[in-house]
């Protein structure tokens, strides 16, 4: 009772499972994570608390608490609970699954290296536009009477793969190399699929002494991931050797350029070696990939429920390219309200992370008034809090309208996170996401080739992304 008082409201915990039968209860009463954490917040307020066993996780679905402590009290909540099966497999190396000094060096070599990726040259935009023009050309090769069609994750998938492998390591795939991003893609998948509530709990000495095979298969699928994804990084290394690279310093030209400059300049050491970059190229490939890729297939998925949309937007793409007679740009975002806000309510409703990742309260503390204890996990739980009806009335309602109604209530969804931890790629996936829904939208309308899911009850998760999709581009 005592440890329950100092922490916000929550169900009735019980000793030793804590909130599990509840938790439980509501996940089948609700039918989902989003539905079940709405309705606590509901009942308990904004700040809640869960007890999984003996440890609190306390959730924040309200965007002013979330600000305060993440961004002004960030510097508290740095670190994040990692499964500690993932710490060792990586050897705490990568920025995923790390804390402290590594973790932080990681996130200021990345930042800047996207960051000097996308000013001045914009190798970012050019990488994007590129590659869209590319699957495009595809489309219109398949195209009959104007019309392809084809399945939507496929097309983003094969389309952010792209991107992401070229910002990497240089190399976008076509067609014939299309093995190559699916043995990827699969290699990733897979080495993840070992990762269960089992593997990630049991303390690793438990899993070395009496699951060995288990926790091999685990090492072995992730150290067979690395390899593959760095495939090119490690070719790179073998040409800087024999003399047939020579990194361009003033003309770098991915992520892998930077990291391998970094490491001529100062020599190897703990934070930057080859095995850190092939663990970087991992985690930038898993971070970037699946969560670009599920924003865009739901978010087509919304367009081609609500076509009027769609309609709304090419009016103003059009206005804004003098008739469609060039690409959009990213300088274009401020003459693009309508185009934003599409993108922001897309963004509320894919709900990509629906329980968001936990950091750990290192000190007793207070949050929005109620006491939380040192040893707690907290987080701002995205989902529960981008379905909040204080922000955001009938929240179910797919409804691009409500942003100008309400020019500030953009800046509510936080799709990225907030604070020390929030996403690395965020400029990367907004110019993803503005470039490829601007542009598909000036080149084609869209229609549904079959069965729509139905997105209007409750957002999106991750586990639940409209895999089938299959949309008609016409080539307007
Ligand atoms: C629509 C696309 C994306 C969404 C919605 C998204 C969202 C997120 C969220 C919610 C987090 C966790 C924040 C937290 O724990 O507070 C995160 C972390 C991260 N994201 Fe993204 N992300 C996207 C695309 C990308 C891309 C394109 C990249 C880079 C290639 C990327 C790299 C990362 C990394 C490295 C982290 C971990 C950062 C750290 O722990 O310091 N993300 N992302």
């Amino acid at each position: 009772y005592q440890k329950v008082s100092r922490h916000p409201p929550g169900p009735i915990s019980f000793p030793l499972i804590g909130n599990l039968p509840q938790i439980c209860y509501y996940l089948w009463s609700t039918g989902g994570i989003v539905s079940a954490l709405d309705l606590l917040r509901k009942k308990y307020g904004n700040i809640f608390t869960l007890w999984v066993g003996p440890v609190p996780y306390v959730s924040i679905a309200d965007f002013e608490t979330s600000h305060e402590v993440f961004v002004k009290n960030g510097g508290k909540y740095a670190d994040k609970l990692h499964a500690p099966i993932m710490r060792d497999i990586r050897k705490d190396k990568g920025i995923a699954f790390t804390n402290g000094d590594h973790w932080q060096e990681m996130r200021r070599f990345s930042l800047q290296t996207f960051r000097n990726m996308g000013v001045g040259k914009d190798i970012m935009e050019t990488r994007i536009l590129e590659e869209l023009d590319a699957r495009c050309s595809d489309i219109d090769k398949s195209a009959k009477n104007g019309v392809t069609v084809a399945q939507a994750s496929e097309f983003f998938d094969l389309t952010v793969g792209s991107v992401i492998n070229s910002i990497l390591v240089g190399k976008r795939f076509e067609e014939d190399t299309k093995h190559v991003f699916l043995r990827i893609k699969n290699t990733i998948d897979e080495s993840f699929k070992l990762i269960t509530p089992f593997n990630t709990t049991v303390p690793v000495w438990i899993l070395k002494t009496f699951f060995k095979d288990r926790y091999d298969k685990m090492a072995d699928a992730q150290e067979i991931a690395k390899n593959f994804v760095a495939a090119e990084a490690l070719k790179r290394i073998e040409d800087i050797k024999s003399g047939k690279y020579v990194i361009d310093e003033n003309n770098l030209q991915d992520y892998t350029d930077a990291f391998l400059l970094k490491m001529q300049k100062e020599g190897e050491n703990l934070d930057f070696n080859t095995e850190t970059l092939k663990t970087m190229l991992v985690d930038l490939w898993l971070t970037g990939q699946e969560t670009t890729t599920t924003t865009l297939t739901s978010g087509f998925n919304q367009l081609l429920l609500h076509p009027e949309v769609m309609v709304k937007a090419r009016e103003e793409l059009m206005n804004v390219t003098e008739n469609g007679s060039r690409s959009l740009s990213l300088t274009d975002r401020s003459s693009t309200p309508y185009l934003n806000a599409m993108i922001g309510e897309i963004q509320r409703h894919a709900s990509i992370l629906n329980l968001s990742f936990w950091k750990v309260n290192k000190e007793f503390t207070y949050i929005g008034g109620h006491p939380v204890d040192a040893g707690a996990l907290v987080t701002a739980q995205l989902s529960a809090l981008h379905v909040n009806e204080t922000y955001f009335t009938n929240p179910q309602v797919f409804e691009p309208e409500r942003y100008s109604q309400d020019e500030k209530l953009l800046q509510k969804i936080i799709p990225f996170g907030v604070g020390k931890r929030s996403c690395l790629g965020e400029s990367l996936a907004k110019a993803e996401l503005y470039l490829i829904f601007g542009n598909l939208l000036l080149r084609y309308k869209f229609e549904p080739h079959g069965k729509l899911s139905a997105t209007d009850l409750m957002p999106y998760s991750a586990g639940r992304r409209p895999f089938k999709l299959e949309m008609k581009f016409v080539k307007i």
